[in-house]
């Protein structure tokens, strides 16, 4: 396997592939290594941002990627936090959450769950499609992913990130992760990768948290909590102020808080109303981090906690929709933390589950891939809000990183 052949040092710990600075700068659609289908770039029938039927002959499986082990730790937070400027402190911050858990992230294993599911799934609908898996931060990478479908002679690649919205960090650094594979790899021109749609308003996606919720509510109910008791909070990650504004493409005009809070909102609106509950809801943020001057994304879960009592609630329903598993993140943020901050205002905590490995989480994916290999009409496609179905290719600006500046970035029209 190519994972082998690039693997370098004794202890397991290869640092993560180089951001190929060289890379030429983008400035056409056709540009090197900021390809568009090329069918999407000739004239096609339907908005540009919707590829037209393509066989593909892989999916790319793209993870965020966490340590196995404590000697994993430090060296996995440095790969997150590569040329971020996260203080020291932060880091230590951080790295006691793992260590807590053995320096173990269970979102690995999660992935190969997923990727298992995922081949399970394409061989029931009789789909020849081998998965191949790799993460931003953590071996495997993308870029041993990348080698690997060559290696077996795949040049047609469709890639699935386990990141439901629009934001820098869930989309389009995905996309520059795809760009500096194919350049650490030597593969450009060799391969074209395009990217499924941010699903965040799939049904496949939205099912199993609409069942958690009912769950959730169902348990409440039983131990005798009424509806004007419960506050159901819906928590995903925080993010800087400024990504939040610039997610999701310009044209859009989303306003303040982008495509990322108009989704988040979009989809907790779209569950609260299949269930037609009556219970208060609100969008709360978790896991921030970054120096205390930058905004970011509030209320915090725990701050939106402590405003409860005095409106009379006793309870509250914690649904982590910003996550597609039980990683660090909600292990850590929502159930340690959180949990504790309820226990001592005294609230009853209920968290619902994670899509994780659920069929109809699993059968959508599948679905997405089949929606870019059919290229079906976007009023065919399935989505929960009236925001989606979202762009098969991702539109100029999007999901602009101001910090960073720009860097090349595959599955999009470029800049
Ligand atoms: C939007 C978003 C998602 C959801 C979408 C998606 O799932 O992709 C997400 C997921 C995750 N975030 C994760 C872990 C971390 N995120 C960090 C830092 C950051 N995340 C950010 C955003 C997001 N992050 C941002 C704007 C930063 C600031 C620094 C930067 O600009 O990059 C840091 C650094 C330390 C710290 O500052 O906390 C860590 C360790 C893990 C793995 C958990 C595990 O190991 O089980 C997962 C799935
Ligand atoms: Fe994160």
């Amino acid at each position: 396997m190519a994972a082998d052949r690039l693997a370098s040092t004794g202890d397991g710990f290869r640092p993560k592939p180089p951001r190929a600075s060289a890379a030429p700068a983008c400035t056409s659609i056709d540009g090197d290594g900021c390809r568009v289908p090329a069918a999407t770039a000739a004239a096609a029938p339907g908005p540009a941002h919707v590829s037209q039927p393509t066989p593909y002959d892989g999916i790319l499986l793209l993870g965020f990627g966490g340590p196995e082990g404590q000697e994993d730790v430090i060296p996995f937070l440095r790969n997150v936090t590569a040329g971020r400027g996260i203080p020291d402190e932060r880091l230590e911050e951080v790295a006691h959450h793992y260590r807590h858990f053995g320096g173990v992230s269970p979102i690995n294993e999660h992935n190969r769950e997923l990727k298992a599911a995922l081949d399970v799934e394409l061989a029931a609908r009789g789909i020849d499609l081998p998965v191949y898996w790799g993460n931003r931060n953590w071996m495997p990478y993308v870029a041993d992913a990348l080698q690997a479908a060559h290696d077996a002679g795949r040049t047609r690649l469709l890639a699935i990130a386990t990141s439901a919205y629009s934001s820098y960090s869930s989309c389009r650094q995905y996309r520059e992760d795809l760009a500096d594979a194919v350049e650490a790899t030597g593969l450009s021109g060799l391969v074209e990768i395009d990217k499924v749609r941010q699903f965040f308003d799939h049904p496949g996606f939205v099912t199993p948290f609409a069942e958690g919720v009912a769950a959730g509510l169902d348990a409440l109910h039983a131990d005798g909590f009424s509806d004007d008791e419960i506050e159901i909070l819906f928590s995903t990650h925080s993010i800087p102020n400024s990504d939040a504004d610039r997610s999701g493409p310009p044209e859009r005009e989303l306003g303040t808080g982008g495509a990322y809070v108009a989704q988040h909102t979009a989809v907790a609106e779209a569950i609260v109303a299949r269930l037609g509950t009556d219970c208060a809801w609100q969008l709360v943020y978790q896991s921030r981090s970054g120096p205390p001057q930058v905004p970011w994304l509030e209320p915090d879960i725990n701050d939106a906690m402590a405003e409860l009592p005095a409106r009379g609630r006793s309870a509250v329903l914690i649904v982590p929709l910003g996550f597609v598993s039980d990683h660090m993140e909600v292990l850590w943020d929502l159930d340690t933390e959180a949990m504790e901050t309820a226990q001592e205002l005294g609230l009853t905590a209920v968290r619902t589950p994670t899509p994780g490995t659920h069929p109809a989480y699993v059968t959508g994916l599948v679905d997405l891939v089949v929606e870019r290999i059919e290229g079906t009409d976007p009023a065919d496609r399935p989505h929960e809000t009236a925001l989606g179905p979202w762009y098969d290719v991702c539109r100029p600006g999007c999901c602009e990183n101001k910090r960073l500046g720009f860097q090349p970035a595959l599955a999009g029209v470029a800049p």
